[in-house]
């Protein structure tokens, strides 16, 4: 193996991957409900809120924004913008899919002062999908900024492309967005030369930083830049364990805290649980798709053999699904990723790949098939509904006694109830848009 030693994804183990998912019996001919408008955004904004023009962001910026759709900014955004934009140190922790993102985008935009040749920020994260979205975020907020390029690196694709686009000083982008393990061989071949970066962000920073492989990749990154920067991190879970060790990397940084643990549950995301054997799961995944109204769903297993499985079940049963997970090659990944994105399938199994970050507007429902490890992996995966405040529909199946203490974990921990799941089930106007 070359530096493809980079394919590690960090949040896609293999676990108990032996085990296929059990054949189920139904035929199906799924129609969920049409898409509907999104609910109202914006349910977070504070009544005094401010608008993104009291920012004084560069106008080019505050076009882009309105083009986005943008009206007002989110809590987070109000508290952590005016802040990031001095140039200080933060670390930033709110719900999820509340408009952590344009955080650090709008606030890496509007200090940037882009040299051709040289690289000014880097942002890194944990997968793949996540960088190209992140990417794409770039993309939209600096559409009015003609000077600035940005691109994204990440495992799974010819490195050689890679180098070219950095040789080149007419390619060679502004604002780098990546993966741990590609950035790191490029670093370390000496192609990606950080020396002159002003900014560097950690997206899903307790991600990034929680397992000692991982953190490695992003020292080794972070070595490479000078020491006088701007660090920036995020996530909407930060352990007490975590933080200094994300203290480590930062020079006196504000803290931003907008939710403790208990507040960081979504208003408008329902949650239940359902208890049942092992082989009752595909039975039940199947019922629960055919009776719930849902504009798309996102399924959650443990392992990648176990997401191709299902997924193949449920094509058969002719639900319109697709799957992700890294045991796909990375081109036929982004394919997918696009495809569900643009509504061209309403249902993805995914391992937890597509736990954290990815934000498809029109997730409202998200269905634990196996249940994740812990509490701060249940919120990321849950978090994939709901998006923006809008309104979302989580089910968990819980079928071990491990699952049985995740679910207690999760209640305790976020202080919310998670009930059973009724038997009459749950009325669509409940978590549909309306
Ligand atoms: N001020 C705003 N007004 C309207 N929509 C917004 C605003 N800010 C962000 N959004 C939208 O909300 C969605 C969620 O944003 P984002 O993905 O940045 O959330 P996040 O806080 O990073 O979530 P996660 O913790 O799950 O990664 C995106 O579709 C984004 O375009």
């Amino acid at each position: 193996m070359s530096h493809e030693e980079d394919l590690i994804d960090y949040s896609d183990e293999e676990v108990g991957g032996n085990e296929p998912a059990v054949a189920s019996n139904g035929k199906k001919n799924a129609e969920p409900a049409a898409a509907t408008n999104v609910d109202k955004k914006g349910s977070y904004v504070g009544i005094h809120s401010t608008g993104f023009r009291d920012f004084m962001l560069h106008p080019p910026l505050v076009r882009a924004i309105g083009d986005c759709g943008f009206e007002h900014p989110s809590e987070v955004q109000q508290k952590c913008i005016p802040q990031a934009m001095l140039g200080g140190d933060i670390i930033c922790q709110a719900k999820s899919g509340l408009g952590k993102t344009a955080v650090f985008v709008l606030a890496t935009l509007q200090q940037i002062e882009p040299v051709d040749g040289e690289v000014s920020v880097v942002v890194m994260c944990h997968t793949r999908e996540l960088a190209y979205q992140i990417r794409d975020e770039y993309n939209r907020f600096s559409k009015y900024l003609p000077n600035i390029r940005t691109g994204v690196f990440y495992g799974g694709t010819p490195i050689k492309t890679d180098q070219e686009v950095i040789k080149n000083k007419d390619t060679c982008p502004h604002i780098i967005v990546g993966t741990p393990g590609r950035l790191k061989a490029l670093v370390r071949d000496k192609i990606l030369r950080l020396g002159s970066v002003r900014m560097f962000v950690l997206d899903e920073c307790d991600k990034m930083l929680d397992q000692p492989d991982m953190r490695g990749d992003v020292q080794d990154v972070f070595r490479a830049t000078p020491p006088q920067k701007q660090v920036m991190m995020f996530s909407a879970t930060l352990s007490e364990e975590i933080k200094p060790i994300c203290r480590k990397f930062m020079q006196n940084p504000t803290e931003h805290y907008v939710d403790e643990d208990t507040k960081l549950t979504l208003h408008g995301l329902q949650q239940y649980y359902i208890k049942l054997e092992e082989k009752e799961k595909n039975r039940k995944l199947n019922d629960l798709l055919d009776e719930l109204s849902f504009n798309q769903a996102i399924v959650f297993v443990k392992s990648t053999s176990r997401a191709t499985e299902l997924n193949k079940l449920l094509v058969e049963c002719n639900f319109p699904s697709t799957c992700v997970h890294s045991g796909i090659s990375q081109e036929e990944r982004i394919r997918r990723y696009k495809e569900f994105k643009d509504f061209k399938k309403r249902i993805c199994v995914a391992t937890d790949v597509f736990g954290r970050g990815i934000d498809i507007e029109r997730i409202n429902l998200a269905i634990n098939y196996d249940l994740s490890n812990d509490a701060s992996s249940y919120l990321h995966r849950v978090g994939r509904a709901g998006r923006f405040g809008t309104k979302g529909l989580a089910v968990s199946f819980v079928s071990t006694e491990q699952d049985q203490e995740v679910l207690k974990e999760i209640e305790k921990r976020f202080e919310v109830a998670l009930p059973e799941f009724p038997k009459e089930g749950v009325a669509p106007e409940t978590y549909m848009a309306t």
